[in-house]
């Protein structure tokens, strides 16, 4: 018995400050058709998929800042991913900056939404891990202002069931946190869907660049590995506005072992067959919770943001 989902991990390139919405969404269209010629049930696109990523740049206008924002999902510009969604009957992970009136006030949220082959919203996220800094910071070559431009997402760690499976999200940083993975396998997911932008050079221990690679690989095989799920994980990529971003998007199994990586760092697709039925391997086994878990010896995970002061 298998279940195989098969799954499109569509890398972009660079996306200029000055390319235009319907641009982009062209480069996702031929994207979508192309894994639709190979088989595929499901295409990931990265995080902040329809515009450049622009918390690099510190802004004071208003109006500049909510011109990378969606007011509406779908709106004109967006709404062809929709139709060709239904009309080849394939689905889509979309990350995008969004703006919401929610409860009397403007909301904005680092997001990302699972549409179904029928072209159907069946689930949203709003990253909950922003990493980075909420002031100006002249001193760095670019900014990080994730924590300026969005609030921590409200919606929680969510699960759907679609595709077959029972499917996760999350966005970039969240993919170096533990929790997770382990939140989300609490919740039954058998595949986790990720798109990230990640700078080459982290300006505050740039000493590490060069692990920019290793780090990303590491936590993810990981958390699939410890968690039992799939991983696709998926990256803006190459020199955005002079600023380098990692490729390596990939897809792995529950055994923590890649199955597909991008070559370039630019557009370009990777597919693989996921077989859904994999995660049992894990899950029935080494990392089976119900037998080998001790969450009572867990609760400062929980209880505790950072950590317990040293005994005196
Ligand atoms: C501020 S350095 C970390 C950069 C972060 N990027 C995003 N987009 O979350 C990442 O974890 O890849």
């Amino acid at each position: 018995m298998s279940r195989i989902v098969t799954v499109g991990a569509a890398q972009l390139g660079p996306i200029a400050r000055n390319e235009s919405r319907a641009r982009v969404v062209e480069r996702l269209l031929a994207l979508m058709r192309r894994a639709r010629t190979r088989g595929c049930d499901l295409v990931v696109f990265p995080e902040l998929a329809l515009t450049t990523f622009f918390p690099r740049w510190y802004m004071e206008s208003q109006a500049e800042i909510d011109a990378f924002f969606e007011t509406a999902m779908p709106g004109p510009e967006t709404e062809p991913l929709f139709a060709v969604a239904r009309e080849l009957g394939i689905g889509f992970y979309l990350g995008y900056a969004e703006r919401v009136e929610e409860g009397g006030r403007v909301r904005r949220f680092n997001t990302s939404i699972l549409v179904d082959g029928r072209g159907e919203v069946v689930g949203r996220y709003r990253k909950i891990h922003l990493p980075g800094h909420a002031e100006n910071e002249p001193w760095r070559a670019f900014q990080h202002l994730e924590k300026r431009y969005f609030e921590p997402g409200d919606l929680g760690f969510g699960t759907w069931q679609a595709f077959g499976g029972v499917f996760g999200m999350a966005l970039c940083n969240d993919r170096r946190w533990p929790e997770t993975y382990r939140v989300l396998a609490l919740k039954g997911m058998e595949m986790l869907l990720l798109g990230y932008n990640t700078p080459m050079h982290y300006p505050p221990v740039p000493g590490h660049d060069h692990l920019q690679g290793f780090h990303n690989h590491l936590c993810m095989q990981a958390g699939a590995y410890q968690n039992g799920t799939w991983v696709v994980a998926v990256a803006k990529a190459g020199r955005e506005e002079g600023c380098d971003l990692l490729g390596q998007s990939c897809i792995i199994a529950p055994t923590g072992e890649i199955v597909a990586m991008s070559s370039t760092l630019g557009d370009e697709l990777i597919t693989a067959e996921c077989d859904l039925d994999r995660t049992r391997e894990i899950k029935e086994h080494i990392f089976n919770f119900e037998l080998h878990r001790r969450p009572e010896e867990y609760r400062l995970i929980a209880e505790r943001r950072g950590a317990v002061p040293p005994a005196a």
